[in-house]
């Protein structure tokens, strides 16, 4: 049979395609609606600052993903929603993302990041992490810096710049890819001048200066549940399971314990 003519009245495709023509029309009205969404949420939510909430994007994911009916497969709608999601933060602020590092596979660092923010986000790629949150730390409410896992090997020890005073106020808002499991490090770590929001099931990072080696009693004696991930003398980066807010009485406990400058990097989620 030859599908390239024109439509003849019953064939079987022409009808096909006319129920696709159907759903795309649909398809593309829901699309509007949501996105005129956008506008609203733009009006209400704080006129400054970043657009981005990490926490309601993987607790949405993670409902979506749970309730697509067959045969919709979880990377289709982490794919499609993720697209929805880039259109809606770009209608509320642009936003730039700045992927710094990657010594040993730059591109999958830049390919986790176009994954995450879509197709049409302007992303640019400078060599060294510091460098992508310095630009993220100066545009606090248009950038965002997309970093190497910290633990990961063959990254270069680049993390203990967390603790310098120019990057207080960026946190950690996503691990990357969000889907993975939760026992797995993530393989990139999303950076911004924007208050963690909690997912559920968040892993927080913790950075402190830990030279007499106190930090796992001190997470213990605090009631935190976790375990040192990398050191370079004498700053110490802890994995702790659950959320901890930045102002979290357990963190600013830990001093009492002996461990010293502790920071609270953010949290992260996966799906
Ligand atoms: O819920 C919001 O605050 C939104 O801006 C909407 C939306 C979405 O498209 O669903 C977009 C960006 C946020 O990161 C989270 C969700």
């Amino acid at each position: 049979m030859n599908d390239l003519g024109p439509p003849t009245e019953g064939d079987p495709l022409d009808l096909i395609r006319r129920d696709i023509d159907g759903i795309d029309k649909t398809l593309l009205s829901l699309f509007a609606q949501r996105l005129q969404l956008a506008d609203k949420l733009a009006t209400t939510k704080a006129p400054q600052g970043l657009p981005i909430r990490s926490g309601r994007e993987v607790a949405m994911l993670r409902r979506l993903i749970a309730e697509a009916p067959a045969p919709l497969e979880r990377e289709l709608v982490l794919e499609l929603w993720r697209a929805l999601i880039g259109a809606n933060v770009r209608r509320q602020r642009v936003v730039d993302v700045i992927v710094g590092g990657g010594r040993a596979d730059p591109t999958r660092l830049f390919d986790v990041a176009r994954r995450h923010f879509g197709s049409r986000t302007r992303i640019s790629h400078v060599a060294e992490p510091q460098a992508a949150l310095q630009k993220a730390a100066e545009n606090p409410q248009s950038c965002v810096a997309v970093t190497p896992w910290p633990a990961a090997p063959g990254v270069g020890s680049w993390w203990p710049a967390l603790s310098e005073r120019r990057f207080h106020d960026l946190h950690l808002i996503a691990g990357l890819p969000l889907l993975g499991p939760a026992t797995e490090d993530p393989e990139a770590c999303v950076f911004a001048a924007t208050p963690t929001d909690q997912a559920g099931n968040d892993i927080t990072l913790l950075i402190a200066f830990d030279q007499h080696h106190r930090a796992q009693r001190a997470l213990n004696e605090a009631g935190l549940t976790g375990k040192e991930v990398a050191r370079s003398e004498p700053r110490v980066l802890l994995r702790i399971e659950g959320f901890v807010a930045v102002n979290d009485p357990r963190a600013g406990a830990l001093t009492s314990y002996g461990v010293e400058g502790v920071r609270v990097l953010g949290s992260y989620a996966r799906i």
